[in-house]
């Protein structure tokens, strides 16, 4: 299932954003990857020990934690820090898949699903689509808005076309899901989605409680939470 939304961002973070993102110190964006996919990663990234880092990762945790539709669809049980990507001048990230589980021990996640929170006006650069790869060879293209997202499943092939002209910056994070399968996921999805249209139909109606008894004792049956 993939989820794209609007405005993640309001146009004041990302006149924030981006006016952290001129004077941040970048470091190239394969110390990050693993040891396959640093072969195929061309692109810089945001220094994580700078102040500059600090300050923009806190406005994306933030707008992504607040943003109810994100939070419905993926049912976030962890998420990683942000990370800032900028690729220019013919960089790109070749197909990969993600580390499936990220961070230190104690404090790992599985990622179940990626985010990328376009920052860049698409007008502004050329290529720079991410594109997901589906079974069958299929392949999707996405290049949002500033401040829109798409979330996807991390377990998909994915890569980022060259960006031959301008720069496009954008903001990665990766979710752990109480709903550790996908199917799943989406059924909920479905459901949550039938549910809101109920409701804006007919309200609180016998049609919208049993759908609404069926979503939630689905997800009771499948979350899985700790604490
Ligand atoms: O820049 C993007 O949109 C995606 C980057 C990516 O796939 C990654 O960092 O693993
Ligand atoms: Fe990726």
């Amino acid at each position: 299932m993939i989820v794209c939304v609007p405005d993640v961002l309001t146009a004041q973070e990302l006149v924030a954003i981006r006016a952290e993102l001129q004077s941040a110190p970048y470091v190239d964006g394969s110390a990050t990857a693993g040891w396959s996919a640093r072969t195929v990663k061309k692109n810089q990234q945001i220094d994580t020990g700078s102040a500059n880092y600090a300050r923009i990762a806190d406005i994306v945790r933030a707008a992504f934690q607040r943003n109810a539709l994100l939070q419905a669809a993926l049912l976030p049980a962890a998420n990683t820090q942000p990370l800032f990507n900028r690729y220019t001048g013919g960089m790109e990230y070749g197909a990969h898949v993600d580390a499936p589980v990220m961070g230190s021990l104690g404090n790992a996640i599985r990622t179940d699903i990626a985010i990328t929170v376009f920052l860049s006006d698409p007008r502004s650069y050329d290529g720079g689509e991410l594109v997901t790869h589906a079974n069958g060879g299929m392949e999707y293209a996405f290049k949002l808005d500033a401040g829109a997202a798409i979330a996807y499943p991390a377990n998909t092939l994915h890569h980022v076309n060259p960006v031959t002209r301008g720069v496009r910056d954008a903001a990665i994070i990766w979710v752990q899901s109480m709903v550790r399968d996908a199917a799943r996921r989406e059924l909920l999805w479905d459901l949550e989605s039938a549910k809101r249209d109920i409701f804006g139909r007919e309200g609180k109606s016998q049609t919208f409680d049993a759908v609404s008894r069926s979503h939630a004792n689905l997800l009771r049956m499948w979350a899985e939470v700790t604490g």
